[in-house]
């Protein structure tokens, strides 16, 4: 039995439709494929992101907001979003298994990243979040908000991007591994995880993203995962992505994907984080790490499709 961490990117499963409908699709239609794990015996953990879904959360309170009924702040919509995407797996995954005649049970853990206070990303906002804008309604948004500060995503347009410090520990990881090793699915750290600090004793939320790529490396080390599997919109890795002489690669060194980190070569707050997260876990495991498009899940599964990173 192989324990395999599966992550989702918060941009694959919110396309461009951003109702609860299309976004139940969009986890079912990974659900039905993901289940092929469960069916070779194998022991799957999810976690996903929820970049667009916590930024257009953020949108909606700070739409509504009154003195009767104030927005609720990032951690606490980070939490939101763990809560609605979780019960959208877990209502998917559940109605999979039975479907196949799988007596499973799927559980979301509220999960709490912890991060350290003094992290330089706290005052270098790098984590796009919510909608895309075109340069146009950049300007009308810093009209209305000019403390939001607003970067290029990708070539996909405009973000309102927030502070993405890195996880230092995952506050439940004990009992995701009690879940785990009753083989219960688990769906973790949704979003990276809630950000808290510990100060006074407490955990206390912080206004930020974490970047889920990095939690997820994190959770599959530390469950020891036999795979690191990142899903997300793009059919892999490219060099000189977006350019007429990109090429997606198939497999690859985390050395070698080290040495074009070092020249710049992956765009920040999308692809960079998603690398550098799957070479961590390749570096520090032994054991390989995936990077491929949702759709193609079932390809990826035969190892047709996508770009395997080893420790070569
Ligand atoms: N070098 C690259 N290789 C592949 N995709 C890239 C690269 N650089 C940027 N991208 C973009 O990054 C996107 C994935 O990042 P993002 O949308 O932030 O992920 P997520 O699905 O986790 O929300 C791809 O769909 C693609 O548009
Ligand atoms: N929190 C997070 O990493 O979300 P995305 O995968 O949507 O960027």
């Amino acid at each position: 039995m192989a324990k395999i961490v599966v992550a989702l990117g918060g941009n694959a499963i919110l396309s461009k439709d951003a109702s609860a409908e299309a976004q139940r699709k969009a986890v079912e239609s990974t659900v039905e494929q993901l289940v092929s794990f469960i069916e070779n015996g194998d022991q799957l953990i999810i976690t996903h992101g929820n970049g667009p879904q916590v930024g257009n959360l953020l949108l909606q309170q700070i739409a509504a907001d009154t003195p009767a009924n104030p927005a609720m702040p990032l951690d606490t919509c980070g939490a939101m979003t763990q809560g609605s995407i979780g019960y959208w797996f877990q209502n998917a995954m559940k109605e999979e298994l039975s479907k196949r005649g799988i007596n499973k049970d799927v559980m979301t853990i509220i999960t709490q990243t912890i991060v350290d206070g003094n992290d330089p990303a706290f005052s270098n906002p790098s984590k796009p979040i919510g909608p895309f804008y075109d340069e146009a309604e950049v300007v009308d948004i810093k009209a209305d908000h000019p403390d939001w500060i607003m970067m290029e995503d990708a070539g996909r347009g405009y973000r309102r991007v927030v502070p993405s410090p890195k996880p230092v520990e995952i506050n439940e990881y004990s009992a995701i591994k009690t879940v785990v090793d009753a083989g219960i699915v688990p769906i973790v750290s949704g979003g990276g995880g809630i950000p808290v600090v510990r100060e006074n004793g407490k955990l206390v939320g912080k206004e930020a993203v974490i970047d889920k790529d990095f939690s997820a490396a994190k959770i599959a080390e530390l469950i020891g995962a036999d795979k690191l599997i990142i899903l997300t919109s793009a059919g892999g890795v490219f060099y000189n992505f977006g350019k007429p002489d990109a090429v997606q690669l198939h497999d690859v060194a985390a050395s070698e994907l080290e040495e074009h980190i070092a020249q710049n070569e992956f765009a920040k707050g999308s692809m960079l984080p998603k690398v550098q997260a799957a070479v961590n876990f390749v570096n520090q495991t032994g054991n390989p790490a995936v990077i491929g498009d949702l759709k193609d899940v079932k390809e990826i599964i035969k190892g047709t499709e996508g770009t395997v990173i080893r420790a070569k």
